[in-house]
């Protein structure tokens, strides 16, 4: 049966590079998966793909919820019900807080002031930053603002959230109240795509881990069998570099 977000072969290729090799994963409503490999792997490329922020082989096929990731009008329908965190903020930095995560009600669903303003500081709080909700986003540590970008992409009542690396860019005191957050997050139902290098919060929350190499799924299982008992040995060999670094 296809899943909530539903992957058939996907290829994207970089001129005559292969980044992703035609790839096949089927993800449940309200399952939250932590993608996991080297770098180079095809991690970023993956999610990217999800919401159509990479174009992809035309043999390929992703359905969000029955509806395809094609160009054309069903798109906005799919990048609607798709949020996505980077590595990078990515806050619009002449906005408030607030303003940030009113933006997108306001812009995409025609959201009044007020509404967009209270469910922002809904989020805000839900985040735990409500006293920086008028301050903008350079006056925030790196840990706070990648909370406010989880705010602003909850704020779509999105059905699935893609977190590219949310963490890496971060210095490491600030790492675990993202991760917090996050976790929270995954107990709420939403679907969760999760790129990461965190292999204790991946073994934590995720209901699969999903091991890449060289643009393939190599391994993918329940976190306690990818990450505590790999089959593959190229899932061995990462996680033994990984975990001994
Ligand atoms: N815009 C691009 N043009 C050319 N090659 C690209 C481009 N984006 C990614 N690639 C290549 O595609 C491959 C997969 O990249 P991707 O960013 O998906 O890997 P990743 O597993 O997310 O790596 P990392 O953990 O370092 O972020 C890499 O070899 C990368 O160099």
């Amino acid at each position: 049966m296809a899943g909530f977000v539903s992957i058939r072969n996907l290829r994207k290729s970089y001129g005559t590079f292969e980044a992703l090799k035609g790839i096949d994963l089927e993800i449940e409503k309200g399952e939250v998966v932590c993608v996991v490999g080297p770098s180079g792997s095809g991690k970023s490329t993956l999610i990217r793909c999800i919401n159509r922020l990479e174009s992809f082989s035309d043999d390929s096929t992703i359905l969000v919820d029955g509806t395809p990731v094609m160009p054309g009008r069903a798109l906005a329908k799919v990048r609607a019900e798709v949020g996505m965190v980077f590595q990078g903020f990515n806050l619009f930095p002449h906005l408030t807080v607030r303003e940030n995560v009113m933006l997108a009600p306001r812009r995409v669903r025609g959201a009044n002031r007020a509404t967009a303003g209270e469910q922002a500081d809904r989020l805000l709080q839900r985040v735990g930053i409500s006293e920086q909700a008028d301050k903008y986003p350079d006056y925030l540590s790196g840990g706070q603002q990648q909370r406010v970008a989880i705010a602003r992409a909850l704020a779509m009542e999105p059905q699935v959230m893609l977190f590219d690396e949310p963490t890496s860019a971060l210095d490491p005191e600030m790492v675990g109240e993202v991760l917090d957050v996050m976790r929270d997050l995954a107990g709420t139902g939403v679907t969760m795509v999760i790129v990461t290098h965190e292999m204790g919060f991946a073994s934590q929350v995720a209901d699969r881990v999903i091991f890449m190499d060289g643009g393939e799924i190599v391994e993918a299982g329940p976190p306690n069998e990818l990450l505590g008992a790999p089959k593959h040995p190229r899932t061995r060999n990462f996680l033994s570099a990984v975990l001994n670094h």
